[in-house]
């Protein structure tokens, strides 16, 4: 994947009818694939707490999803989404308020910045891609994830990938039409898998990013410091 590329998406919980509504939608199923992640923070959940999520996929390496501009605000989300191993370490640093640590691989790092395994799963994936009708062919194709983690939690998300924020108004309305096709409620929104999987395993950790939650505010105008855009 290039470089910082901005991941807008929407989860939507998906029913026994998903499948076969994608494909009347003229989406094509582009693999299955089952891989294990593993997701990293502080004790305290430093990373987290700041909106950032760091974790290592099997077979595909490191990635160190940031907060883009909307955040979490609305039933859609936007991350920049850090895969080259420099700009992880760089970027934890600076979140962690460990600058001059020093530079290495992500792996060599996690010792230093106090970072340590705080949930691992499988994850058995229908990856679909789809061009919606009328959409101008340099336009972003859509995206459709259909996950089942090992601990018997479904979740889909529709997503785009764009390079610019500019981009991502017009990838949005693409996916709430998408979502508005595939039959999602327009207010629904579904947990991440890792979410559940802190409520289930984790339920102090979990408590304590609820309260972060709460109390947080993202005003789209503010400019955030731990912010990876740009
Ligand atoms: C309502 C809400 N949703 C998401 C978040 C952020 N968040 C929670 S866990 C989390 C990290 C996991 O992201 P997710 O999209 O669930 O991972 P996955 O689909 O397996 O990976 P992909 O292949 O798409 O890269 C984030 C960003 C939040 N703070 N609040
Ligand atoms: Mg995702």
């Amino acid at each position: 994947m290039a470089q910082g590329l901005i991941e807008v998406e929407r989860k939507f919980l998906p029913g026994p009818g998903t499948e076969e509504r994608l494909q009347e939608l003229g989406g094509t199923l582009e693999h299955r694939v089952t891989f294990r992640d593993t997701y990293y923070d502080t004790p305290e959940l430093s990373l987290m707490q700041a909106d950032h999520w760091l974790r290592r996929r099997e077979d595909s390496g490191w990635e160190l999803k940031c907060p883009g501009a909307a955040g979490v605000l609305g039933p859609h989300t936007e991350y920049k989404e850090l895969t080259a191993e420099p700009a992880i370490v760089a970027q934890l640093c600076k979140v962690l308020g460990a600058d001059g640590l020093g530079a290495g691989d992500v792996a060599a790092m996690l010792g230093p910045l106090g970072l340590q395994e705080v949930a691992s799963f499988v994850t058995k994936r229908s990856a679909w891609k789809l061009v919606l009708l009328g959409a101008d062919e340099e336009e972003p194709q859509l995206r459709v994830d259909l996950d089942t983690a090992d601990f018997g939690y479904a979740v889909g998300e529709v997503e785009a990938l764009v390079h610019e924020e500019a981009e991502v108004p017009t990838a949005l309305e693409k996916i709430h039409r998408l979502s508005s096709m595939l039959g999602v409620p327009a207010q629904e929104t579904a947990p991440a898998k890792l979410i559940v999987y802190l409520q289930r395993f984790r339920p102090q950790d979990y408590q304590r990013l609820l309260e972060v939650n709460s109390s947080r505010e993202r005003p789209q105008e503010t400019e955030d410091p731990d912010n990876c855009l740009g």
